[in-house]
């Protein structure tokens, strides 16, 4: 058993299915960035398990170990106790505790025993995108642009709590939880150390239990597609019942039933994961708004508008999932024909790139045999068509999903030549944008366009779309992490 173990995960971002993704019925592209979150797992020596988040002012907590024996022989279930009750992270506590009681009925064995005897150091980090930096640049006397943002240290200090922290939407605690779990399972060699060796049913297995640490420590059953992202990377999600979930959100849940219900050959699981990544020559840039805005209060109004209204609001939802499909069966059928005529693929990205999209349309009438242009527009158009929609939601259940500033802004964007789809991730509200161009040369005029946007501070952040999922790492190929950990 290697005494090192280094596993990534990344964060997410929603850019269609949003509100509707709750209902199994419908689906939503979700994207890997590739901002990710880092588990470092040491063996320790003094006995105790000891978590060490170094970017934080107190982010260290320390736990005692021991084994409650449950009805069956040979089953136990871990039990953390803090050794400063004063400090808690409860999402850590939760997926440590039923990880380890997860390995044990799965690796019963002297080894096991030995290990967690001896302790465990654990090192959390996140990318620096993952927490606002404005307060870090302020202190440097710098603006908030992408070159200001380059040169900050990788995983910088925030200089205060994980109370206190801003964060800027990209899946944190899912992509922590993730991390950790699967770091856990490398470590006590349930599933391979080698990326390459790693089966879907490895993958299956971290992600059930992930989902289930996440709703135990979230206190509710989400849509999940965070940590689905933070497994599988970019792909279109369709989430699993909430019925599977339900019955053991318990702190008391008997651990064999558990064991059972997270097992990857269990035919409970009914999310789907089809596999979807941006065409090339498709660039994602991210932009958190110092605003913010309460996502769960959100998404409660939302639903019950939904519920009050039911022939109104399944007509939007129908209708939204229908644009939603169109986007895409878009993309992938670009990716389709990237690889068959690569040539001609790229003469509409350099066609389109200097042109306004609302011009597509001319464009694509004039370049009759380049089907792509057409697509190119199409897929601008239907988006257009998501973010009217977006904003009769808005009106009608009175939650800001896609507020005025918000439109004012995105469409500013969507002047910029070569951008092909400007809107709000997720939930929506004032927290963030997203902005898909095509090339290279829109980066610098969006970045212009937030720089002086007066209305609203605009944050640029410095993730890009990542189609990978949860990865397993080699210390020193991550740079700055060795540092940051102080070891
Ligand atoms: N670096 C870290 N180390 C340890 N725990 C962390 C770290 N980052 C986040 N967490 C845990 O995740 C919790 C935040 O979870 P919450 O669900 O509120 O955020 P989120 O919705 O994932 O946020 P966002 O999507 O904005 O990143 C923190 O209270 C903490 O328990
Ligand atoms: C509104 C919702 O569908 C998406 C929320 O997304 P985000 O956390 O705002 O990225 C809720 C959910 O699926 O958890």
């Amino acid at each position: 058993m290697s005494n090192l173990t280094v596993v990534s995960a990344p964060g997410k971002v929603l850019l269609t299915g949003g509100y509707l993704i709750l209902d199994r019925k419908y689906d939503g592209i979700v994207v890997g960035t590739s901002a990710r979150f880092y588990t470092v797992i040491f063996s320790g020596k003094n006995g105790k398990m000891c978590v060490y988040s170094p970017q934080f002012v107190d982010g260290e907590w320390e736990y005692r170990v021991s084994w409650k024996s449950l009805k069956d022989v040979g089953i136990y279930s871990c039990e953390l106790e803090s050794t400063n009750p004063e400090r808690h992270n409860s999402f850590v506590e939760i997926t440590i505790k039923y990880s380890l009681s997860i390995i044990s009925r799965r690796k019963n064995d002297q080894q096991f025993k030995e290990i967690v005897a001896k302790g465990l150091d654990i090192y959390i980090v996140g990318d620096n995108d993952f927490y606002s930096q404005r307060e870090q640049l302020r202190k440097k006397n710098l603006p908030l642009t992408f070159s200001s943002l380059k040169s900050l240290e990788p995983f910088c200090k925030v200089h205060c709590t994980l109370k206190k922290v801003n964060k800027t939407g990209l899946g944190s605690s899912a992509a922590l939880i993730t991390s950790l779990v699967s770091a856990l399972f490398v470590h006590f060699e349930i599933i391979s150390n080698k990326i390459t060796e790693t089966t879907n049913n490895d993958r299956k297995l971290i992600h059930n239990i992930a989902q289930f640490c996440h709703c135990l420590a979230q206190g509710k059953v989400g849509s999940g597609f965070d940590v689905s992202a933070a497994i599988w990377g970019s792909h279109i999600y369709k989430r699993f019942s909430p019925n599977i979930l339900k019955d053991v959100m318990d702190q008391t849940v008997d651990i064999s039933i558990l064991n059972n219900i997270i097992d990857p050959t269990s035919s409970i699981w009914d999310n789907q994961v089809t596999s979807f990544s941006l065409p090339l020559g498709f660039k994602l840039l991210l932009a958190d708004i110092d605003a913010g805005s309460h996502t769960p209060s959100m998404v409660g109004k939302v639903l019950k508008w939904r519920k009050e209204n039911a022939d109104q609001a399944n007509t939007i939802w129908d209708t939204l999932a229908s644009h939603n499909t169109t986007i895409s069966n878009n993309l992938r059928e670009l990716t389709k024909n990237h690889e068959q005529d690569e040539e001609l693929y790229l003469n509409a990205i350099k066609i389109c790139e200097s042109v306004k999209a609302s011009e597509w349309a001319l464009a694509a009438e004039r370049n009759p045999n380049n089907n792509n242009i057409a697509l190119f527009s199409a897929t601008f158009n239907t988006f257009q068509k998501i973010r009217e929609l977006l904003r009769e939601m808005s009106e009608l259940s009175q939650v800001p999903i896609e507020p005025p500033k918000q439109t004012k802004l995105l469409d500013a964007c969507n002047e910029i030549p070569g951008i092909i789809m400007a809107g709000v991730p997720g939930a929506g509200g004032y927290d963030a944008i997203f902005c898909i161009g095509l090339g290279n040369t829109f980066s610098s005029q969006i970045e212009k366009l937030w720089d002086s946007w007066e209305e609203m501070s605009v944050g640029p952040l410095l993730s890009r779309e990542s189609s990978k999922g949860y990865m397993i790492e080699q210390i020193n190929n991550i740079p700055g992490l060795s540092g940051c950990l102080n070891l």
